[in-house]
Protein backbone atom coordinates (compact mmCIF):
# COMPACT_ATOMS: atom_id res chain seq x y z
CA UNK A 1 0.00 0.00 0.00
CA UNK A 2 0.95 3.72 -0.83
CA UNK A 3 1.83 5.71 2.23
CA UNK A 4 -0.28 8.13 3.17
CA UNK A 5 1.25 11.74 4.01
CA UNK A 6 -1.72 14.22 4.29
CA UNK A 7 -1.39 17.64 3.37
CA UNK A 8 -3.90 20.13 4.02
CA UNK A 9 -4.47 23.09 2.11
CA UNK A 10 -7.42 25.60 1.99
CA UNK A 11 -8.71 27.50 -0.86
CA UNK A 12 -11.64 29.97 -1.46
CA UNK A 13 -14.09 30.87 -4.32
CA UNK A 14 -14.69 34.44 -3.71
CA UNK A 15 -17.90 35.32 -5.76
CA UNK A 16 -18.90 38.37 -7.04
CA UNK A 17 -22.21 40.16 -7.70
CA UNK A 18 -21.95 39.05 -11.01
CA UNK A 19 -21.07 34.87 -10.41
CA UNK A 20 -17.12 35.86 -11.01
CA UNK A 21 -14.66 34.31 -9.14
CA UNK A 22 -11.08 35.02 -8.14
CA UNK A 23 -7.99 33.67 -8.90
CA UNK A 24 -4.33 34.52 -8.04
CA UNK A 25 -1.35 34.02 -10.06
CA UNK A 26 1.68 32.21 -8.28
CA UNK A 27 4.76 34.14 -8.35
CA UNK A 28 8.09 33.33 -9.62
CA UNK A 29 10.24 31.13 -7.36
CA UNK A 30 7.42 29.21 -5.39
CA UNK A 31 6.55 25.38 -6.67
CA UNK A 32 3.77 25.67 -9.75
CA UNK A 33 4.75 29.44 -10.06
CA UNK A 34 2.58 30.97 -12.66
CA UNK A 35 -0.19 28.69 -12.44
CA UNK A 36 -3.89 30.53 -11.44
CA UNK A 37 -5.24 29.27 -8.44
CA UNK A 38 -7.55 30.12 -5.40
CA UNK A 39 -6.53 32.12 -2.61
CA UNK A 40 -5.23 30.25 0.32
CA UNK A 41 -2.44 28.14 2.17
CA UNK A 42 -1.43 25.75 4.56
CA UNK A 43 -3.45 24.76 7.46
CA UNK A 44 -0.72 25.06 10.33
CA UNK A 45 -0.68 23.07 13.37
CA UNK A 46 -3.26 23.68 16.01
CA UNK A 47 -5.27 25.89 13.22
CA UNK A 48 -9.03 25.05 12.06
CA UNK A 49 -9.21 25.18 8.38
CA UNK A 50 -11.73 28.26 8.35
CA UNK A 51 -9.49 30.06 10.67
CA UNK A 52 -6.23 29.28 8.55
CA UNK A 53 -8.60 31.03 5.64
CA UNK A 54 -9.34 33.90 7.07
CA UNK A 55 -5.86 34.39 8.00
CA UNK A 56 -4.64 33.67 4.48
CA UNK A 57 -7.35 35.89 3.14
CA UNK A 58 -6.00 39.10 4.99
CA UNK A 59 -2.10 37.68 4.68
CA UNK A 60 -2.08 37.27 0.84
CA UNK A 61 -5.05 39.85 -0.41
CA UNK A 62 -5.88 42.36 2.57
CA UNK A 63 -9.65 41.74 2.90
CA UNK A 64 -11.37 40.45 6.19
CA UNK A 65 -14.07 37.64 6.34
CA UNK A 66 -15.66 35.47 9.31
CA UNK A 67 -15.77 32.00 9.50
CA UNK A 68 -19.31 32.17 9.14
CA UNK A 69 -19.14 33.53 5.29
CA UNK A 70 -17.10 30.34 4.51
CA UNK A 71 -19.68 27.84 2.87
CA UNK A 72 -17.93 24.71 2.43
CA UNK A 73 -18.33 23.65 -1.73
CA UNK A 74 -15.73 20.92 -2.37
CA UNK A 75 -12.65 19.13 -2.06
CA UNK A 76 -9.42 17.52 -4.38
CA UNK A 77 -7.59 15.02 -3.37
CA UNK A 78 -4.74 14.54 -5.41
CA UNK A 79 -0.73 13.68 -5.15
CA UNK A 80 1.71 15.57 -4.20
CA UNK A 81 5.47 15.39 -4.40
CA UNK A 82 5.71 12.98 -1.60
CA UNK A 83 2.64 13.99 -0.16
CA UNK A 84 -0.82 13.77 -0.60
CA UNK A 85 -2.68 17.01 -1.16
CA UNK A 86 -6.13 17.46 0.39
CA UNK A 87 -7.49 20.89 -0.50
CA UNK A 88 -10.68 22.01 1.23
CA UNK A 89 -12.66 24.44 -0.90
CA UNK A 90 -14.90 27.01 -0.03
CA UNK A 91 -17.27 29.60 -1.31
CA UNK A 92 -17.56 33.06 0.18
CA UNK A 93 -19.60 35.71 -1.26
CA UNK A 94 -19.48 38.57 1.75
CA UNK A 95 -16.24 40.17 3.22
CA UNK A 96 -14.97 43.46 3.58
CA UNK A 97 -12.35 45.34 1.68
CA UNK A 98 -10.55 44.85 -1.76
CA UNK A 99 -8.52 42.15 -2.76
CA UNK A 100 -5.27 42.78 -3.78
CA UNK A 101 -2.25 41.27 -4.65
CA UNK A 102 0.08 41.07 -1.61
CA UNK A 103 1.78 37.55 -2.73
CA UNK A 104 0.09 36.84 -6.27
CA UNK A 105 1.85 38.16 -9.05
CA UNK A 106 -1.85 39.36 -10.56
CA UNK A 107 -5.68 38.45 -9.39
CA UNK A 108 -8.50 38.19 -11.99
CA UNK A 109 -12.15 38.00 -11.70
CA UNK A 110 -13.58 34.70 -13.90
CA UNK A 111 -16.50 33.07 -14.67
CA UNK A 112 -15.68 29.55 -14.25
CA UNK A 113 -16.78 28.40 -17.58
CA UNK A 114 -13.23 30.61 -18.39
CA UNK A 115 -11.13 28.54 -15.75
CA UNK A 116 -10.29 25.82 -18.21
CA UNK A 117 -8.46 28.35 -20.36
CA UNK A 118 -5.75 28.54 -17.84
CA UNK A 119 -3.26 27.17 -16.33
CA UNK A 120 -4.30 25.81 -13.03
CA UNK A 121 -2.57 23.03 -10.51
CA UNK A 122 -3.89 19.81 -11.81
CA UNK A 123 -5.58 19.19 -8.38
CA UNK A 124 -7.68 22.53 -9.12
CA UNK A 125 -9.23 20.93 -12.45
CA UNK A 126 -12.06 18.95 -11.14
CA UNK A 127 -13.04 21.74 -9.00
CA UNK A 128 -14.46 24.02 -11.74
CA UNK A 129 -17.17 21.81 -13.02
CA UNK A 130 -18.51 21.57 -9.39
CA UNK A 131 -18.06 25.55 -8.62
CA UNK A 132 -19.67 26.41 -11.77
CA UNK A 133 -22.80 24.10 -11.31
CA UNK A 134 -22.67 25.53 -7.66
CA UNK A 135 -22.90 29.14 -8.57
N1 LIG B 1 -3.80 28.26 -2.38
C1 LIG B 1 -3.94 27.24 -3.22
N2 LIG B 1 -3.03 26.22 -3.21
C2 LIG B 1 -3.22 25.24 -4.09
C3 LIG B 1 -4.29 25.24 -5.01
N3 LIG B 1 -4.21 24.10 -5.77
C4 LIG B 1 -3.12 23.41 -5.36
O1 LIG B 1 -2.72 22.34 -5.80
N4 LIG B 1 -2.52 24.10 -4.33
C5 LIG B 1 -1.29 23.68 -3.68
O2 LIG B 1 -1.43 23.73 -2.28
C6 LIG B 1 -0.22 24.18 -1.69
C7 LIG B 1 -0.50 25.47 -0.95
O3 LIG B 1 0.65 25.89 -0.42
P1 LIG B 1 1.16 27.40 -0.49
O4 LIG B 1 2.62 27.33 -0.58
O5 LIG B 1 0.45 28.20 -1.52
O6 LIG B 1 0.63 27.83 0.90
P2 LIG B 1 1.01 29.08 1.79
O7 LIG B 1 0.28 30.29 1.26
O8 LIG B 1 0.71 28.62 3.18
O9 LIG B 1 2.55 29.26 1.46
P3 LIG B 1 3.80 29.83 2.19
O10 LIG B 1 4.68 28.62 2.33
O11 LIG B 1 4.34 30.82 1.21
O12 LIG B 1 3.32 30.42 3.49
C8 LIG B 1 0.78 24.41 -2.81
O13 LIG B 1 1.54 23.23 -2.99
C9 LIG B 1 -0.14 24.62 -4.00
O14 LIG B 1 0.46 24.33 -5.21
C10 LIG B 1 -5.21 26.31 -5.02
O15 LIG B 1 -6.16 26.40 -5.80
N5 LIG B 1 -4.98 27.30 -4.10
Amino acid sequence: MQSFTPFLVVAVALIDADGRVLVQQRPPGKPMADLWEFPGGKVESGETPEAALVRELEEELGIRTHESCLAPATFASAPLENKHLLLLLYVCRKWEGMPEARHATALQWVRPAQMYALDMPPADLPLIGILDALI
